[in-house]
């Protein structure tokens, strides 16, 4: 749909115009940035003389200290990280003779009028949801675009012609939005704080309370809304959040990088970011697995199976055990062990935690038979003494393990994964074929699949004890390390260092007050932690256990849930949502739809669409390109021997071409590659001298290198400004929603290089 993408206004304002409206900003704008540094200079003085007190006194003034100090970091953390673009909207309204500015943050003058207005404020919501239709009593919205602390240009969207002669010219320019979506990509990815659209400003604001899943097609914004989502819910339920935190899931590291900037530039640091692979504090996973492992591993049914094995831990022997103590035979029935093991399970506990009910109930009946055999008790003393023998007799100890054994969810999964016997006594429900995908030797290294099984054992289990000492001991270890070394530095920085004061001692000194923590470190530290809010990205790659390890981590069950059906990996494509999030399905779920993608030109999203259709995977949801350009798609066909080379030349070429459009050695490019070619084109590309760029995978950060090597699923999320595609035949092979990510990476252009068949829809377009 070419004809209806956005294109810049034709006639711009006349020149004295603009300029009077710039010059008449850049005041406004010099009187909030005096502001911003009177308030950062108000909050460097506060901090340092409450830290110029120190950490001494009472218990209790110093946690109060702590807690100003605490404060005051925060504040002033926040001032710095809103210099740029700190003010970028304004509002004239019907019924107010002031204009409203909006920007990064809310901030008064020292009479405490309003300057400024935090874009998640109410009072901002017109900026962003007014239309010519709708004004809401908004007779003008103007962007101020500013580079540096310097108003750059304006550009006036006039909602109540009525009005007109009250605000004066209106003035039209590039269009912030089209120049925010036309900007060379830096690898990084920005706010869309000043262009947000009336759809997307709709689901930001959407209330925090229930489940609420935001489908849209690529590029339509939903990392973007999700991460401003969740700014606006630290803001208007700070209260609520800042103690327990919001957890944002991506799907890589790579993406989590990609995006790190966001959160804070809109003033945003306690939210903790992860992925699955990381969600579980203590273990990495980091091996890989074939896709139909990672599926079976995923299935809801895998929660019976640890149920099944971790009740398969509390066993009843067949006949009477004889125990020997201090050269006393005691007899273990299978009915005494039969009602300890009901007693301990109806405690409710995990199994860990619960073996000490099993075990007191266990020695009660030893101990009588003990006490009867030893010709009864004197007093309790005696009583005492009783119990301690048969407590600590080895066979006892040895019978109370064997029926009841404390373990770990790691060596628990271990056993399971590395023994058929055992997987198959507890996984009924799986069929053998898959029961034999999941077998595997003891100590291989652990794969995202895992991590929701561990986590789930993890949950059955409880704390193991002694696993819990040797981990509290290394963090022990590792956090006095750290303090040293802070402590050291400070020394340093104050110039101490002359004998007196040793770095230990002021790490003494500092954990007595113990150095503060934010609310982000302890949630990510804590696998019990519980979160306020949960945002996941990308979630149509989360399997039903995957959901049951996130839920567990938000019993509000507040949750924004953030994908596309359409491009999910693998060859089992999802037809609904309730299918993808499992257990999370049974919640009121609230969907949002995104419908304008922002980053893919017209001619290569409708080329995207029409190929999914023509494979019968038609995305649910049409996507309208915001804009189009010119020559957005090429292809090259080329044989199979010369494949490599081709793409190695049409690299080239789209580099020069990236050169002269936005200048020498900006903008980014992805080679995109079935799997298992990086390296293959990563050579062909050193081989033509593109190599100082190029990448392969392990290599240097595929987000700082000006020309990345990729195969579909690591591009997930990501954009570049030119992608080549190579042999998109290939990619196909990861599945349809491979090659529609592939597709809908690049903000500029996409040149397919094949030998292999083009799949239908391309001919038409290219
Ligand atoms: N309102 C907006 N103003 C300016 N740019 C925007 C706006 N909305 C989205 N964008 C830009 O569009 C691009 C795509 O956004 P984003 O990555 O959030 O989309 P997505 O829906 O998550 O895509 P995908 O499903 O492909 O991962 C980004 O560069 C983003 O900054």
């Amino acid at each position: 749909m070419p004809g209806e993408a956005f294109t810049p206004q034709q006639h711009a304002s006349p020149a004295a115009t603009v300029e009077a409206a710039v010059a008449q900003e850049q005041q406004y704008l010099e009187v909030v940035y005096t502001r911003l540094d009177e308030l950062r200079a108000a909050y460097r003085e506060r901090l340092v003389e409450v830290r110029r007190i120190g950490a001494v006194g009472t218990h209790q003034n110093r946690s109060e200290r702590d807690a100003f100090a605490a404060h005051y970091e925060d504040t002033l953390a926040r001032l710095e990280m809103v210099e740029n673009r700190l003010v970028f909207g304004r509002i004239d309204l019907r019924d107010d003779d002031d204009p409203r500015y909006v920007g990064r943050i809310g901030m008064s003058d020292a009479e405490h009028s309003q300057l400024l207005v935090d874009w998640r404020a109410p009072s901002a919501q017109p900026f962003y949801q007014a239309t010519a239709a709708h004004p809401a009593g908004v007779v003008r919205r103007r962007h101020l675009m500013t580079r540096g602390r310097s108003v750059v240009g304006v550009e006036d969207e006039l909602l109540d012609a009525d009005e007109v002669d009250r605000v004066g010219d209106s003035l039209t320019g590039e269009g912030a939005l089209f120049a925010a979506m036309s900007a060379a990509r830096e690898g990084r990815m920005g706010d869309i704080v000043a262009t947000i659209q009336a759809e997307q400003d709709a689901v930001i604001r959407s209330p925090l309370d229930g489940v609420l899943v935001v489908q849209g097609g690529p590029g339509t914004g939903k990392t973007a809304v999700a991460l401003h989502r969740a700014a606006y819910l630290l803001y208007a339920h700070r209260e609520r959040l800042a103690r327990s935190g919001v957890l944002l899931v991506g799907p890589s590291k790579v993406f989590l990088r990609y995006i790190e900037q966001v959160l804070p530039s809109l003033g945003e640091t306690d939210v903790v970011a992860t992925t699955m692979a990381d969600l579980l504090p203590g273990t990495t996973a980091t091996a890989t697995e074939a896709a139909e492992v990672a599926e079976v591993k995923g299935r809801t049914v895998m929660a019976q199976v640890l149920g099944r094995a971790v009740r398969g831990l509390q066993r009843v022997p067949d006949s009477v055990q004889e125990l020997n103590v201090e050269g006393v035979t005691l007899h273990l029935h299978p009915d005494d062990v039969r009602a300890a093991v009901s007693r301990a399970r109806r405690t409710g506990l995990a199994h860990n935690q619960a073996r000490e009910t099993f075990a007191l109930a266990v020695l009660d009946g030893l101990v009588k038979e003990y006490t009867v055999a030893r010709g009864g008790e004197r007093d309790d003393d005696e009583r005492g003494w009783l119990r301690e023998d048969v407590r600590t007799a080895r066979d006892v100890r040895r019978a109370v393990n064997l029926c009841w054994m404390p373990t770990t969810a790691q060596g628990l999964l271990e056993r399971l994964y590395a023994r058929p016997d055992l997987l198959a006594r507890h996984a009924r429900g799986l069929a053998p074929a898959d029961r034999a995908l999941l077998e595997r030797a003891k100590g291989s290294p652990w794969t995202v699949a895992d991590v929701p099984l561990l986590d789930e054992l993890a949950e059955l289990l409880g704390p193991h004890e002694q696993a819990e000492q040797a981990r509290a001991a290394a963090e022990d270890r590792r956090r006095q390390a750290e303090e040293i070394r802070f402590a050291a530095e400070a020394i340093e920085n104050q110039e101490l260092g002359d004998g007196l004061v040793t770095a230990e001692m002021l790490a003494d000194r500092f954990s007595a007050g113990g150095p503060r923590l934010t609310t982000a470190e302890r949630a990510a530290e804590d696998r019990s932690w519980t979160y306020g809010h949960v945002v996941v990205d990308e979630a149509q790659e989360l399997s039903p256990m995957a959901w049951r390890a996130l839920l567990r981590r938000c019993p509000s069950r507040s949750v924004t849930v953030v994908g596309d059906l359409a491009q999910r990996s693998g060859h089992r494509p999802a037809s609904s949502w309730a299918e993808v999030l499992g257990g999370a399905a049974d919640e009121h779920v609230r969907e949002a739809v995104l419908t304008v993608s922002y980053r893919t030109p017209a001619a290569v999203m409708d080329t995207a669409t029409e190929v999914m259709t023509l494979m019968g995977a038609e995305p649910a949801f049409p996507v309208r390109a915001a804009r189009d350009l010119p020559d957005a798609l090429v292809t090259s066909a080329t044989s199979e021997a010369d494949v490599l080379g081709e793409t190695a030349g049409v690299v080239e070429r789209e580099l020069a071409g990236l050169d002269a459009e936005v200048g020498p050695g900006s903008g980014r490019l992805a080679v995109i590659v079935p799997a298992g070619w990086q390296r293959a084109v990563t050579d062909a590309l050193e081989a033509r001298r593109v190599t100082s760029e190029a990448l392969a995978p392990g290599g240097a950060d595929p987000l700082d290198a000006r020309v990345a090597v990729v195969s579909a699923v690591e591009a997930k999320g990501l954009e570049y400004d030119v992608v080549v595609l190579t042999e998109p035949d290939g990619i196909l092979s990861g599945g349809t929603g491979d090659l529609y990510v592939a597709m809908t990476r690049p903000t500029r252009r996409l040149h397919v290089v094949h030998a292999g068949p083009l799949p239908a829809g391309f001919e038409a377009r290219s």
